[in-house]
């Protein structure tokens, strides 16, 4: 990747790559990616759509494979110059186990980083998440911050603690020594919530819509911001970051950075209204229908259910105190770091964004009636 040899073909790894996120950093990849010489998609679930890319100039290989399974993620990495990891565990619904979320998020990093050590890849780019800071436990709003920006991060939840080890992990590994002897250059992506085509709570929020004969009703105060950002964006901010870290490793080697776009600034459900709303539905009222404590009930409630039915039968929605946490305090950031760093600006307007979002929730709902 020195500049004499700026024609060399790269070959680049994306774990999750079948993912919401990682299907969106496949494609920009070979969009958008002129150095590509080879695309490696690892997932757990390889998606029927992987086909298709393989008629096209890059070499596409599909690999079905586990991040907690080291020795396939040391045969996947071997010989990749770049690793863009973004498989992961994402579960705040009480889906999965806080063993296994671990295992995932946290173990699962570990053998991405100790195989580019062992192989001897040299940059990595993590998908963190904007929960490795918050919101935190005490519900502190968090009002369109920096990467600089003091928070008080407590974690409880076994997905953002997950992802805050992870995270640290990834930027602690910056530097080290991999075969060969030259440094790993490694640094991680914080996104607030994604949205875009692919979205599945945005489709269940649509479904959820249409059984209530086209109404949702308010639930959180739409004085509370809630950080958006498109997945195109997202994935164009990783093929950036991928791309610059060779030849801006000293400064961007071991940094975090939001990822962030043109979306507004709006409560959770009003964001939700900008595609839904476009698609027919009505959001009610313009302060919550229940009382905040009503809300915090019934979401402990759903909580001990989830416990007391667990042997029985996963009982898992979208409502529970930690989910309500979410929705309901502030947490927006304002930035223009991975700008100054890397030269990111966002590939899709706020218009373009929108646009696209309403055509796929329609098309894909359209499909689903
Ligand atoms: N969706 C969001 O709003 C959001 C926000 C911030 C950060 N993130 C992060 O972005 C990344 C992608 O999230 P997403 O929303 O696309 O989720 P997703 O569930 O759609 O994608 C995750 C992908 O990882 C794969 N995967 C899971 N476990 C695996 C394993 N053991 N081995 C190999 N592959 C495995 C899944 O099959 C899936 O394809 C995650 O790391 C997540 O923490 C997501
Ligand atoms: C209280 C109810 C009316 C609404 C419940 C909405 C709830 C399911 C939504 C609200 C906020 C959403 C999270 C947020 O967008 C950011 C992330 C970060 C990412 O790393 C994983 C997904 C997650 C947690 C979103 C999950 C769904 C949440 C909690």
């Amino acid at each position: 990747m020195a500049d004499s040899a700026q024609a060399q073909k790269l070959v680049y790894l994306v774990t999750g790559g079948c993912g919401f996120l990682g299907e969106h950093v496949v494609r920009m990849l070979l969009q958008r990616e002129p150095r590509l010489g080879e695309l490696r998609v690892f997932d757990r679930h390889l998606g029927p759509w992987l086909e298709e890319l393989k008629t096209g100039p890059v070499r596409v290989t599909a690999i079905q494979g586990d991040v907690t399974q080291a020795h396939e993620v040391a045969a996947a990495v071997a010989g990749a110059h770049v690793v863009i990891h973004t498989a992961g565990l994402v579960d705040v619904f009480g889906r999965a186990s806080p063993e296994t979320i671990h295992e995932v998020n946290v173990q699962g990093t570990r053998n991405v980083i100790e195989a580019c050590v062992q192989t001897g890849t040299r940059f990595l780019v993590y998908t963190s998440s904007m929960e490795v800071v918050g919101p935190n436990t005490k519900g502190h709003p968090f009002y369109r911050g920096n990467e600089d920006t003091p928070y008080e991060a407590v974690h409880r939840h076994p997905y953002p603690c997950s992802k805050a080890l992870a995270e640290w992990l990834v930027l602690e590994a910056n530097g080290r020594k991999v075969r060969g002897g030259l440094p790993l250059v490694t640094c991680a992506l914080r996104p607030t919530g994604i949205y875009g085509e692919g979205h599945q709570i945005m489709r269940d929020f649509y479904r959820q819509g249409l059984r209530l004969g086209g109404w949702l009703f308010r639930a959180i105060p739409a004085s509370v911001e809630h950080g958006r950002v498109y997945v195109g964006n997202v994935a164009w901010m990783h093929v950036l970051a991928a791309r610059e870290l060779e030849q801006r490793a000293a400064l961007m080697g071991g940094q975090v950075y939001f990822c962030y776009d043109g979306s507004p600034y709006k409560s959770y459900e009003d964001f939700n209204m900008e595609f839904l709303g476009p698609c027919g539905l009505r959001l009610v009222g313009a302060r919550p229908l229940l009382p905040y404590w009503l809300l915090v009930f019934l979401a402990a409630l759903n909580a001990l259910l989830q416990w007391l039915l667990r042997p029985l039968v996963l009982y898992a929605p979208l409502l529970n105190p930690y989910t309500l946490a979410v929705a309901n305090t502030t947490f927006t950031v304002s930035t223009d770091k991975a700008q100054r760093h890397f030269g990111y600006e966002p590939l899709f307007s706020w218009e373009d964004s929108r646009t696209r979002t309403i055509l796929w929730v329609q098309a894909a709902t359209g499909s689903a009636q």
